[in-house]
């Protein structure tokens, strides 16, 4: 019982406990060289054959561990994860000053407490009488020495203590803060990474599984290289220090406890693998589940109004049920390492003060000696299972990096920036012989030849039935994607060869379900620009008079300043947010406006005074434009009106024109319109 006592206190603040583990060591060392059988009925005998046992017993695992394809697990190892861990430790580098701050009060706060149990050891020998025979002799050691000072000056001892305690502090207030520090700019550099990808990445991935990697996985990633580090630091600097004591204080009985340590290393290693791949699993199964529920709280409406509460509920538990399973896995993992190590702990422990009992019969080692060194087997074990933690921690941190690394490495097929920046842009767009295909979707090509030149100054209408490809031809001018074969050009020269981000800033877009964020009319509106700091007030007025938003905004009690979006105190119509993006669109007088159904949400009277607002727009301004409509009476006025059907522009010309070609698509869909509104009216 009192082994299990003594074992059981293993724990990490073992320096904390030394006093007490000293009095329980010595007690059994008391037990076991004088009583001889001990408690529990378990005689020494019975000890010795369980060692033997245990000796045949290690022969099988390591012929057991020798069949494991270390050879090939290295090898994948290599090929994933070597390279990850080298750039974790990159990221460490800027903090590098306070990384090493911090690893200083480790060397601090652990050579005090390895030198502890030395002390205790000798203290303890005060009461020894062959001891004092040699002191009386003059063969007193420095150890000696330094524990009949700290006796008599026992605020000695306690003041070294402190210093180590504040040794400890400090380390760890270090690490924290410059772990802290590498999940920031993780995060910021996962984050820009991911903002600069190009759209078939985005129809790739799910937005709530990538959120799920920036806030859990760098957590992970973070605490590894900081706390993990320095824990994993403390237990090698103890481990080889307490080792490096236990060969100072008896090499007999180090011998001894040498042969469970291949055992030991054995079972992290084994099971540290496992359960970095139950972590990585873990990961995907929780960002899956986050997905779920950060689409379905953002479309809460929609999942109210289809009754789907009971649905999402059950495809939630789904996800739950998942993490349940395989952490049931992660838990036998974690538990066969955990009861692997107390094993290996207590066996080793057992023979350790079975022999230096004997060893004191013998006269052979001393009981101040036997404390020391049964304290910095327990360091030395402790330590070890730190080590294994460290190893376990790091793994969990290379599963989460690989990941995050691939978001952050990955190179966009379309970059953000670099290209042309045209000084005259005219305005002039031609789809020369356009092929496309979604990426997520190669098999269903949307165009297969698109031939359209979009004249600069000039409002092109393109129309066409639902799923046509009328706003994936937007996407393509505004280069979201590239055509997979073909080209377009702007004046002249192929889209590709401008500079992304220039290009977007000459095109004013209102999508199909325009967005705003969370903030003020104010910024919503200035959103547009360029700099949206630098804005005047007098731009974005004009822009909100343009839109005709003005007078809504003005009946708001905070006018500008509203909020709106997700957090806004005032819920715009469908109406008045597309009024909003339109003026967001107008702030920078752009020289190409995409409007994708910009009116669809809008009112009678509302759809009237946007026409009409923009209809003074165009007829003053030379803007190239091009307008995605369903409502063909919308679009009577335009100077060209493409007819998209089947993946190609099967009918090209004004309104007239186009009304003119008996069985025509274009005066299909317009007679079907007119039928419907007649059907409507009653
Ligand atoms: N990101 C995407 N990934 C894969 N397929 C897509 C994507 N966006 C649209 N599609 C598909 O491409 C086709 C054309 O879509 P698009 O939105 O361009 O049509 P549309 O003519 O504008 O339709 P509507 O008039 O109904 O708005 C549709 O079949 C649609 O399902």
């Amino acid at each position: 019982m009192l082994l299990l006592k003594l074992l059981g206190n293993r724990s990490h603040c073992l320096n904390c406990r030394t006093p007490t583990l000293q009095l329980q060591v010595q007690r059994c060392v008391n037990i076991w060289s004088k009583q001889g059988p001990i408690a529990n009925g378990v005689s020494r005998n019975a000890l010795l054959l369980s060692a033997k046992n245990f000796l045949y017993a290690r022969n099988g695992a390591r012929r057991w561990l020798s069949a494991v394809d270390t050879k090939r697990a290295a090898k994948s190892l290599r090929g994933t994860t070597w390279g990850d861990l080298k750039e974790i430790f990159a990221l460490a580098a800027p903090y590098k000053g306070r990384l090493c701050l911090g690893l200083s009060m480790l060397a601090i706060s652990s050579s005090i407490y390895l030198f502890v149990p030395r002390i205790l050891g000798k203290l303890i020998d005060e009461f020894d009488e062959m001891k004092k025979k040699k002191e009386e002799a003059g063969t007193e050691d420095s150890a000696s020495s330094l524990a009949r000072y700290f006796k008599e000056n026992p605020m000695a001892m306690l003041g070294v203590l402190f210093i180590g305690a504040c040794a400890i502090s400090a380390r760890i207030y270090f690490m924290h803060t410059a772990g802290q520090l590498i999940i920031n700019n993780l995060r910021t550099k996962v984050f820009s990474a991911v903002m600069r990808q190009d759209m078939a990445f985005f129809d790739k991935n799910k937005v709530g599984e990538m959120v799920s990697r920036l806030s859990t996985d760098s957590l992970i990633v973070g605490y590894a290289v900081s706390m993990n580090l320095s824990e994993g630091a403390r237990a090698l600097v103890t481990f080889f220090g307490s080792g490096a004591l236990m060969v100072y204080t008896s090499l007999a009985m180090t011998k001894v406890v040498l042969f469970v340590i291949p055992i030991i290393l054995g079972t992290f290693y084994v099971f540290g693998r496992l359960q970095r791949r139950y972590t990585q699993m873990m990961q995907e199964a929780v960002a899956s589940a986050n997905q779920i529920a950060t689409e379905r709280f953002s479309n809460v409406r929609t999942v109210r109004m289809l009754v789907a509460e009971k649905k999402e509920q059950a495809a939630y538990i789904e996800r739950m049920m998942e993490i349940w399973r395989i952490s049931k896995l992660e838990g036998i993992a974690r538990g066969a390492m955990f009861g692997g190590f107390q094993f290996t702990g207590y066996f080793a422990m057992t023979v350790v003060l079975y022999y230096g009992s004997s060893l004191i019969g013998q006269g052979l080692l001393t009981y101040g000696d036997l404390s020391s060194f049964c304290l910095y087997a327990v360091f030395c074990a402790t330590s070890l299972g730190n080590l294994s933690n460290f190893y376990t921690e790091l793994m969990k941190g290379l599963g989460a990096s690989s990941r995050l690394f691939e978001l952050k490495n990955r190179v966009p097929a379309i970059p953000l920036t670099g290209g042309i920046k045209a000084e005259h842009l005219i305005g002039e767009i031609h789809f020369e012989s356009v092929a496309f295909a979604y990426p997520n979707r190669e098999e269903s090509p949307i165009f297969t030849d698109i031939n359209l030149k979009i004249p600069a100054g000039k409002i092109t209408a393109v129309v066409g039935p639902s799923g046509s490809g009328k706003s994936t031809l937007a996407q393509l001018i505004l280069r979201l994607y590239d055509p997979d074969q073909g080209r377009i050009t702007v004046d002249g020269v192929d889209l590709k060869e401008y500079d992304p981000s220039w290009w977007r800033r000459q095109i004013g877009t209102v999508s199909q379900e325009p967005v705003l964020f969370s903030t003020t009319i104010w910024n919503n509106i200035a959103y547009g620009a360029e700099k949206a700091e630098e804005v005047e007030n007098g731009r974005v007025q004009q822009a909100a008079q343009q839109s005709n938003s003005l007078e809504f905004i003005h009946d708001f009690p905070d006018g500008f300043q509203t909020l709106v979006g997700e957090l806004g105190s005032s819920m715009l119509s469908g109406g008045q947010k597309q009024r909003i993006a339109i003026a967001r669109a107008l702030i920078m007088n752009p020289r190409i406006l995409v409007m994708d159904e910009a009116t669809s949400a809008l009112d009678a009277t509302s759809e009237y005074l946007v026409r009409q607002a923009l209809s003074k727009l165009l007829a003053n301004s030379h803007q190239t434009v091009l307008i995605i409509a369903h409502r063909l009476s919308t679009i009577k006025h335009a100077d060209q009106i493409a007819v998209l059907d089947k993946g190609t522009i099967v009918e090209l010309g004004t309104f007239e024109d186009l009304m003119r070609i008996e069985d025509g698509v274009f005066k299909k869909l317009v007679e079907k319109q007119t039928i419907g509104w007649r059907e409507d009216s009653f």
